[in-house]
């Protein structure tokens, strides 16, 4: 590695020791690496709060075009990251140890998305080196919260002036790794939806076999839906869809029994169990039908069951249509971006749909396009996984990568 290589790779490893985990992100530790980072490089920097207690800082940092005509170009990137279950790690999650044999740098965030915001600021470093001046502006968020919903992140800062402010024309937000060498590419994100199904039942001593115990009709519930999860998986398994082209419905928790000071009482069926579902349909998805189907099939109530459908986030976008950025000529921003891929010597895979959410949607639902990408090729797919990692030479690329997309990206005349 050259001198810049390495100090390039110890600025990601610093900040990814900032412990901006979930449930209480160090946000303020962020805030001062992040900041005075960015002021070095000659950004502009802002600091904005939609909450009245100020803890949740969400970061502008700008580089001004010579346009200011022009709409700008956003960089995105959250904060926060998912909890680790340190003692199921190889190495400390907050340690940001790299393997030398491997170049590996182990941490929570390496992946999601912790190598963002170093990679785009290093990049605007070598762009600026070379001379180069943007006609557009550039801007990078840097926000609280996106893995908890973004309520009081990306969501209240999109509905806000100084959003709006910005005028932005395009959005680059996180990806995923890809384990083959090219980098994939996200148009669309699917819709987060929650479902909770109680069941009721006839309580009875535990030897008994009887019907319509709670859990016995919890279990007809389950059934269902596991055969409606087998059809959506089996067309992935198959390959005939992508992982974010179908319908995903996960059982997260289950609540059942009756609590005794040493477990559950084990001879007593129950007369109330539950189970919750993580469910997630792609934007094109019949919304009525799923709806009809949870009514109907899934948690009928002659099975006594009774159920919550929470629906988050925005369905369609202010024209009434489904939430997506468009992939072929009627995107002139898709173009510019393409070729910019190209120029840099990368391959882009099919555009996909993201199997989970991102901040993109709420950027994409005021009709402003955005792009789920990140600069990881030939990396598993490791994001609020144990063991999170990214290579060291994998990262430094991704810099060479974004100084041609930042370059042809504020540098578009359309
Ligand atoms: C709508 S809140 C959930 C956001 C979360 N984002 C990343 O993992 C997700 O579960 O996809
Ligand atoms: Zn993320
Ligand atoms: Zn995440």
């Amino acid at each position: 590695f050259t001198e810049l290589e390495s100090d390039q790779v110890a600025r990601f490893q610093e900040y990814l020791r900032i412990r901006t985990a979930h449930p209480s992100p160090d946000y303020a530790g962020a805030a001062a690496f992040l900041l005075p980072y960015a002021a070095s490089l000659g950004l502009r920097t802002t600091t904005l709060h939609f909450t009245p207690c100020k803890t949740k800082p969400l970061l502008l940092l700008t580089w001004p075009g010579s346009d200011p005509s022009l709409p700008s170009v956003l960089l995105n990137s959250h904060i926060d990251s998912v909890p680790a279950e340190a003692e199921r790690w190889s190495h400390p999650p907050f340690a940001a140890h790299r393997d030398p044999a491997t170049g590996r740098v182990y941490a929570r965030g390496a992946q999601d998305d912790k190598c963002l915001p170093v990679q785009y600021l290093e990049a605007i470093r070598g762009l600026r080196a070379a001379g180069f001046a943007p006609a557009r502006t550039v801007h990078i968020s840097l926000v609280p919260d996106e893995e908890i919903g973004g309520m009081d992140g990306f969501e209240k800062f999109a509905q806000s002036e100084e959003f709006r402010a910005l005028n932005i024309g395009f959005m680059l937000d996180e990806g995923q790794a890809s384990p083959t060498d090219v980098f994939r590419v996200f148009y669309a994100d699917r819709l987060v939806w929650r479902l909770i199904v109680k069941a009721a039942g006839a309580p009875g001593h535990g030897s008994r076999m009887f019907d319509g115990a709670a859990v016995d009709n919890l279990m007809d519930c389950l059934e269902t839906v596991s055969g409606f999860r087998e059809a959506q998986f089996g067309m992935v398994k198959a390959g005939e869809r992508g992982p974010g082209e179908v319908v995903s419905v996960n059982p997260v928790y289950m609540k059942a029994g009756i609590p005794s000071p040493t477990g559950f009482v084990m001879n007593m069926q129950p007369s109330e169990a539950e189970v919750g579902f993580d469910l997630r349909l792609p934007p094109t998805a019949d919304i009525e039908q799923i709806k009809r189907r949870v009514k109907e099939e899934w948690a009928p109530a002659h099975k006594n069951l009774t159920y919550e459908l929470t629906q988050k986030g925005p369905v369609t976008d202010g024209a009434g249509h489904p939430i997506f950025t468009a992939t072929d000529e009627s995107n002139p921003w898709w173009s510019v971006f393409e070729q910019a891929i190209t120029s840099a010597g990368g391959k882009l895979s099919k555009p996909e749909i993201l199997s989970s959410t991102t901040d993109s949607r709420f950027v994409r639902q005021l009709g402003i396009p955005a792009l789920g990408f990140s600069l990881m090729s030939n990396t598993p797919i490791l994001l609020h996984d144990n063991d999170e990692f990214l290579e060291d030479k994998v990262f430094l690329r991704g810099i060479k990568v974004y100084e041609h997309v930042i370059r042809a990206l504020s540098s578009f005349q359309g």
